[in-house]
């Protein structure tokens, strides 16, 4: 089990450390762990002067997964555009072709009065959101700042998919409602943007091939309100790389924290990569203050989508409920009655609950 492990900027090597802990005990149980780390976004800049070096390229490609921190931080906003944090995870995700990008919104129980909506309309909740990773406007060319034909500065981007894009993550989130309770809502902007009228179509298309799967539909706008209005309504979600983006951070907030919610990003043959879908956080960075629960949940998804270790996958995932049944809660999730901890002291009670 090959694991390139990329802590990154800010937090990223504070919840790393702890997703290493978590591992550790797995490997001294009897798993073949391998970790090997590499710099990537400013860490690569830091490091290499560019934010996906080869050195990182060359582990990447050769493991069998990729577990990252987060990247970015306000020290590198100024730099010219190709050599920022951010475009190195971009860079990444193209290069390791992880289209599928899996954004699991699940409430634990004990975090209800966290969620920032009332228990009874989260209790319960487990969303997929099934986000398209290397396509849309993140991609589309043409892109850039310029000067337009009046001489006035300009700036574009293009949001573009190409049939065979869309085609495949419909496969991935039909092939992921079929396993859970055949409901797909498909978000889109279909009423202003060709771009996602072509997405619904080919949807609807691909539903063909999965006929006990309910296809819905509903334009991204509606989406957003009906998530904070009544979420349990859903049960897959699939959608474009820009509006994924978006809607999985405002569902982190209904299971009470972004520092709640992992990630997994997959290729055709489940190679992935795992990060929490959070970012960098420089407003607490170096204050061992994060939530690293995001992280260990991502390491418990790679145990489950790249290595088919459920039952590894399953005991992390319950040494993280142990734990907020215990009452550990890092900042951002506390609540009077519960106990503080720290984001190494949270790394501690996951390590003793395993
Ligand atoms: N996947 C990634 O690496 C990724 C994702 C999002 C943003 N970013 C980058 O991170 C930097 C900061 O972006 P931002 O501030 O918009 O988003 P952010 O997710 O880093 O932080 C938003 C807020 O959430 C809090 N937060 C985030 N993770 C937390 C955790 N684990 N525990 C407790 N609190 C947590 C932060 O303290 C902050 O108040 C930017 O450079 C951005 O581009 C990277
Ligand atoms: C940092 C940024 C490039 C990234 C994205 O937009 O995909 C982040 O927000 C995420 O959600 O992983
Ligand atoms: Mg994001």
């Amino acid at each position: 089990m090959k694991i390139a492990v990329l802590p990154g900027d800010g937090i990223g090597p504070e919840i790393i450390a702890q997703a290493r802990r978590v591992l550790d005990v797995l490997r001294q149980d009897g798993l073949p762990i391998e970790l090997e780390e590499a710099p990537l976004g400013g860490a690569g800049y830091d490091a290499y002067g560019v934010p996906y070096p080869e050195f990182t390229q060359k582990l990447c490609r050769a493991a069998d997964a990729v577990l990252l921190g987060a990247v970015g931080g306000p020290q590198y906003d100024t730099l010219d555009r190709p050599l920022r944090p951010e475009r190195g995870l971009l860079a990444i995700r193209k290069d390791l072709n992880l289209f599928a990008n899996l954004r699991p919104a699940i409430l634990y129980p004990e975090l209800a009065n966290a969620s920032t909506l009332k228990p009874e309309v989260v209790s319960g909740l487990d969303i997929m959101i099934v986000r398209e990773l290397t396509g849309d406007i993140y991609f589309g060319q043409p892109r850039g700042m310029g000067v337009n034909e009046q001489g006035e500065r300009e700036a574009f981007n293009t949001m573009r998919y190409s049939e065979s894009e869309v085609r495949r993550i419909a496969h991935v989130a039909f092939g992921i409602a079929m396993k859970r309770n055949k409901k797909l809502c498909s978000v889109d902007k279909a009423n202003v943007l060709e771009t996602t009228e072509f997405w619904k179509e080919i949807m609807i298309d691909v539903a063909r091939e999965y006929p006990q799967v309910e296809l819905s539909h509903m334009y991204v706008d509606n989406a957003a309100m009906q998530l904070v209005r009544n979420p349990k309504q859903f049960d897959v979600m699939v959608t474009g790389n820009i509006f994924g983006d978006i809607l999985s951070d405002e569902a982190s907030m209904l299971t009470g924290s972004i520092g709640m919610l992992p990630s997994a990003s997959l290729d055709q043959n489940n190679k992935g990569l795992y990060e929490p879908s959070h970012g960098s956080a420089p407003d607490i960075a170096g204050k061992n203050l994060a939530n690293p629960l995001a992280t260990i949940l991502s390491a418990a998804m790679m145990l489950r989508y790249t290595f088919g270790k459920e039952e590894a996958a399953l005991r992390v995932e319950n040494a993280v409920k142990t734990v907020l049944a215990q009452g550990y809660r890092t900042g951002d999730i506390f609540e009077a009655g519960c106990q503080k901890v720290s984001c190494s002291g949270m790394g501690d009670a996951v390590v003793a609950a395993l």
